[in-house]
């Protein structure tokens, strides 16, 4: 059966139960697996054939809430387009939100204070407050008995239920009091206590309870709306980074400036100084530096030429460039992170599935447990009001929302900094594994070092001609894309005096990874690579070439060793340099508890004098380990019981990543390192995956903070408002704060550094 995928913007979700509930309906349908988030208000759905979205909608909207469609940008849309999509209306509702608390905290204002001190009590003040109290009530609190009338007409009870039961009892019980009861009789007192009052019912006013509380929790609400909207904003400044519209270079040289959805792979742009690149593409014309700060958070600009690649969205700092695209819309590397980003953010983790679940059933609970509160304390004789007080605020100080919000938000601000620093984070599981890991492997080239070699040493062997040489090699290795084949290939061409497409085509191209490489040039059967793949071929007079390949290997060097038609014909020596940042970035992940291991297909030598260079141990050294084994080694330190981390380039290390308890893919971003990788690098620095676990165990430990907070809070707060020790009004602040906590407490990964 096929299964489609679709994402709604979901409106009206006021808590955890809401979000729940919604997830249960649709996941009721033949066939749907449906996750609903509330802090980004979007549900992902997978529905099956012979099921419409438009069903999907319906079913959101018969239980109250509103539902559309989110449709994805078409694939020819640049990365811009992605801004228009409704990432959420916060600013609207926040807006609306603000309205209504400053005008319903205007009016209870006064209904409080007069409550509260005796002395500011002229006669007919009740009558006042009941004025002032009233459209608080009534019109203040309109979105919860909206919401709570819905619910109720569904049979379904959510926190919305819980604070327009608890208000409009309240008033309710005010009014009675006031009209048919004694509290309205002129010259009337009343105080103000923390725990319930006893005394005579008819006369005990709960105004300012009811014009507080609907005021405190619409002053978290907005405080929530406000917070979601700011966490979400850094998704959102990714999405507009890309430029809006480019100038595309005609054939005949004329520039005609198109929007950016137009651009096709292929064509040629200019990129003016200040103008951010349009998409993805390689210089053919010009020279420049390139900001890429945006994009990967370092803050050194680029130097680019031609040949080099650029990536859209990142800002021409220096002179003019002609780029030729060659990844367009959804394709680049920006919407691929945008897309990244997202996934992450809208992921559920674990526990936050089984603080759902308890949150669906919270609201039912509570208003039973209301009710025996009620029950209990007017069958103890503690009198209508005292007994009424400990139930309202039973039903107040409930709300599950704080529960709902600790992951969503904490991811949302978690996987938005990542995004910032060039971090990008998979999904709310790889947060568990960054706990754990205690190991972690690192890949040696394009890892630990920068990955661009050059050609260091060129030895001839006896009777061997170093030009041919150069020629033979260079041919052959311009074939293949190895970091050691292209510095090879430049090498050569450059001490021939050529350019390296000037040299010879080889036939019959073969690679061996881990080993090298083997074809025909000019007529001859050229091998290049390691020594072992040339012993396996029968190469005759290797045993000339040891004592230079040693000589080399010694000095950190990896030699390449070359046979004509079965003879060795000599050796090339090729060096890498260690990132400048490596040795400060092994210090970093050991700060961090974790024992660094070294892994390459290089020789023993040259590793170990990486090894030495960043202050790895000579015994957690792996080396000449084909390309294929690397995971192996993965899988024996898993078996010695560590838990291991492992950072490559995936170039050829995409198994090890995938095998890895934690894969942290490095580099901007080959598709396989990123499918393989749970981490994604976006700038080549090895310190920032001593960030990227540092920024994600904090995530981690900011949602475990909060869900203890949430959990913490009802469990503590209930047993006092049953008991009677807790006024309802400072349950209804109480309530606020605790949902204001949970996201301000998110909120403060924004800083991470
Ligand atoms: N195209 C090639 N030409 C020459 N030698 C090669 C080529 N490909 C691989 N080799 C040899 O095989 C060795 C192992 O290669 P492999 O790709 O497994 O790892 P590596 O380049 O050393 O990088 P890493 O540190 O990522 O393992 C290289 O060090 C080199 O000696």
């Amino acid at each position: 059966m096929n299964t489609s995928e679709v994402e709604l913007a979901i409106g009206g979700m006021t808590c955890a139960s809401c979000s729940a509930r919604i997830e249960k309906k649709l996941n009721r349908l033949e066939g749907v697996t449906a996750s609903v988030n509330l802090a980004t208000e979007k549900a992902k759905v997978a529905y099956p054939d012979g099921i419409e979205v438009g069903q999907l909608v319906a079913t959101v909207e018969k239980l109250g809430y509103s539902a559309h469609e989110i449709v994805p940008p078409p694939p020819d849309a640049g990365p811009g387009d992605g801004a228009d999509r409704p990432v959420s209306t916060d600013l609207t509702e926040a807006d609306r939100l603000l309205q209504r608390l400053l005008v319903s905290a205007a009016l209870a204002l006064p209904v409080v204070v007069l409550a509260m001190v005796p002395s500011f009590q002229f006669e007919y003040w009740q009558w006042l407050s009941l004025t002032l109290a009233a459209p608080v009530v009534v019109w203040g609190g309109l979105p919860f008995h909206k919401a709570a009338l819905t619910n109720a007409r569904h049979g379904a009870a959510t926190m919305d239920t819980l604070v327009s039961l608890g208000t409009l009892a309240a008033f309710g019980w005010s009014v009675w009091a006031l009209f048919l009861g004694t509290a309205g009789e002129p010259g009337m007192r009343h105080g103000f206590e923390f725990t319930i009052a006893r005394g005579d019912s008819s006369s005990a006013l709960y105004l300012e309870v009811a014009a507080g509380v609907v005021t405190f929790i619409l002053l978290g609400r907005y405080l929530e709306a406000r917070s979601k909207r700011k966490a979400g904003a850094a998704l959102r400044a990714l999405l507009e980074l890309g430029a809006k519209d480019v100038s595309v270079l005609g054939p005949d040289g004329t520039e005609t400036r198109v929007p950016v959805g137009r651009l096709a792979v292929g064509d040629r742009f200019v990129v003016r100084p200040g103008e951010t690149v349009a998409t993805d593409g390689t210089v053919v014309e010009g020279a420049s530096a390139v900001d890429v700060s945006m994009l990967t958070g370092e803050s050194v600009p680029a130097d680019v030429t031609v040949g080099d690649a650029v990536t859209g969205a990142t800002v021409n700092a220096g002179g003019r460039l002609v780029v030729e695209a060659t990844r367009v819309g959804a394709d680049t590397q920006l919407a691929r992170m945008a897309r990244l980003v997202e996934d992450a953010q809208s992921g559920k983790a674990e526990v936050q599935r089984l603080a759902d679940r308890v949150a669906a059933v919270f609201v039912p609970v509570v208003i039973a447990l209301a009710v025996a509160t009620l029950g209990f304390w007017l069958g103890n004789g503690v009198g209508a009001a005292a007994a009424f007080t400990a139930a309202v605020a039973v039903l107040i100080i409930a709300c599950p929302c704080a529960l709902g919000l600790a992951t969503p938000t904490a991811l949302l601000v978690g996987t938005g900094r990542g995004a910032q620093l060039g971090i990008l984070i998979k999904g709310p599981e790889v947060l568990e594994s960054t706990r754990r890991v205690d190991t972690i492997v690192l890949d040696k080239t394009g890892t630990v070092t920068t990955g661009r070699m050059t050609l260091q040493e060129v030895y001839a062997a006896e009777g061997a001609e170093e030009k041919e040489l150069l020629r033979l090699a260079g041919a052959l290795e311009h074939a293949s894309e190895h970091p050691v084949a292209r510095a090879v290939a430049a090498g050569a061409a450059q001490r021939l005096g050529l350019d390296a497409g000037a040299l010879p085509v080889p036939t019959d191209f073969e690679n061996v990874p881990g080993s090298g490489v083997r074809g025909t040039v000019d007529g001859h059967e050229v091998l290049a690579g390691r020594e072992r793949l040339l012993a396996q071929a029968g190469v005759t007079g290797l045993a000339e070439l040891t004592a230079a390949r040693e000589r080399a290997e010694a000095a950190g060097r990896t030699a390449v060793l070359v046979a004509r038609d079965g003879v060795a014909c000599g050796l090339l020596a090729v060096a890498d340099t260690v990132k400048d940042t490596s040795a400060d970035a092994v210090r970093r992940l050991r700060e961090l508890g974790l024992r660094p291991v070294l892994l390459t297909g290089d020789n023993q030598a040259v590793a170990e004098t990486v090894a030495r260079d960043v202050g790895i141990a000579p015994e957690a050294v792996y080396a000449e380990v084909l390309p294929a084994d690397k995971a192996d080694v993965v899988r024996r330190l898993q078996g010695e019981g560590r838990v291991v981390a492992m950072v490559g380039d995936g170039v050829n290390d995409a198994a090890a990543l995938a095998t890895a308890d934690l894969g942290l893919a490095m580099g901007t971003g080959t598709d396989a390192a990123i499918e393989a990788g749970d981490l994604t690098l976006v700038r080549g620095d090895l310190r920032v995956a001593a960030d990227a676990i540092r920024l994600a165990r904090r995530t981690l430990a900011t949602i475990k903070g909060n869900l203890c907070w949430a959990f913490g809070y009802n469990v503590a707060a209930l047993p006092l408002a049953a008991a009677g020790l807790l006024n309802p009004m400072i349950a209804g602040a109480a309530m606020a704060f605790s949902s204001v906590f949970v996201v301000t407490n998110s909120l403060r990964l924004r800083s991470f550094t």
